[in-house]
């Protein structure tokens, strides 16, 4: 674990007259598993996004498996990049969403093997292999025939991380996953993302605010605030023991 996947080098993000991101820098090692906490507005999903190229920056490098994201090399140095760069590295990533986002005309099938075939040219049979293994890997073998609105949302939800699964990215971004199920369904999508914690070559960021599952799956937690990390460490330093008053207070409002 000493290679970052992913790097922001001071990177800014302004929505208008916002600064959303004040010179982040930030790094997740390849393989590591980290949480994002913070208030709302903070820029935690913003961050997500940046990385899954659904917003731009507005200053300073973000680097994926070691090569600029935003930027590619042209004959003057860095220029911004092309649609075929960014497709290129958008392929080394994938996102669960909060609100799931499955297309709600296509089944539990289609909805995993559409990307795979279209983006990555695999055979209708490849893909559908591929999405088989996956729904019996989050407990919905018995569902590829359904449609999204069939289904109840944390099944839903693990629809969603099948879908992501399927384009076997190195990383693997969530973005409060939990925050749109009825409590009763949160365990089963969080067991999920339990069980992909313990696969070694994955990176995953997850922005959550399930404090108890950050505290359990990360190696490492950090505290945004205010488009900068206030504060970081493992999840014994950061919750136990943190050094910032902002986080205290933070931690004491949410765990109360
Ligand atoms: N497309 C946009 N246009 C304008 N403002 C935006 C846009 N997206 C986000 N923002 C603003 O940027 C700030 C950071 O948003 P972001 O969603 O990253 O915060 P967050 O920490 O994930 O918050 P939450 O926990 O509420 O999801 C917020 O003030 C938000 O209103």
């Amino acid at each position: 674990m000493s290679d970052p996947i992913i790097k922001f080098d001071k990177v800014v993000k302004r929505f208008g007259d916002l600064t959303v991101l004040d010179a982040l820098d930030f790094e997740v090692m390849r393989g590591e598993k980290v949480s994002i906490i913070g208030p709302s507005g903070s820029g935690k999903s913003t961050v997500l996004r940046i990385l899954m190229t659904l917003e731009g920056i507005d200053g300073g490098l973000v680097t994926v498996g070691g090569e600029p994201l935003w930027h590619e090399p042209g004959p003057d140095g860095l220029r911004p990049a092309s649609e075929a760069h960014l497709r290129k590295m958008r392929a080394q990533l994938g996102m669960v969403f909060q609100q799931f986002n499955l297309f709600p005309h296509m089944t539990v099938l289609r909805n995993i093997t559409e990307a795979p075939v279209k983006v990555l040219g695999l055979s209708k049979a490849d893909a559908k292999l591929r999405a088989e293994e996956l729904l019996e890997r989050v407990g919905l073998a018995d569902q590829a025939q359904k449609y999204p609105h069939q289904l109840s949302g944390g099944q839903q939800q693990r629809v969603g991380i099948a879908r992501a699964l399927a384009m076997r990215p190195s990383i693997l971004l969530f973005d409060e996953p939990t925050s749109a199920l009825d409590p009763e369904l949160v365990g089963e999508v969080l067991n999920v993302i339990g069980q992909l914690a313990e696969e070694h070559d994955l990176t995953m960021l997850l922005v959550t605010h399930e404090m108890r599952f950050a505290r359990e799956i990360s190696d490492r937690v950090c505290f945004f605030d205010q488009g900068q990390i206030r504060e970081e460490g493992t999840p014994e330093e950061l919750f136990s023991d943190p050094n910032e008053d902002r986080t205290r207070e933070f931690l004491k409002a949410v765990l109360d």
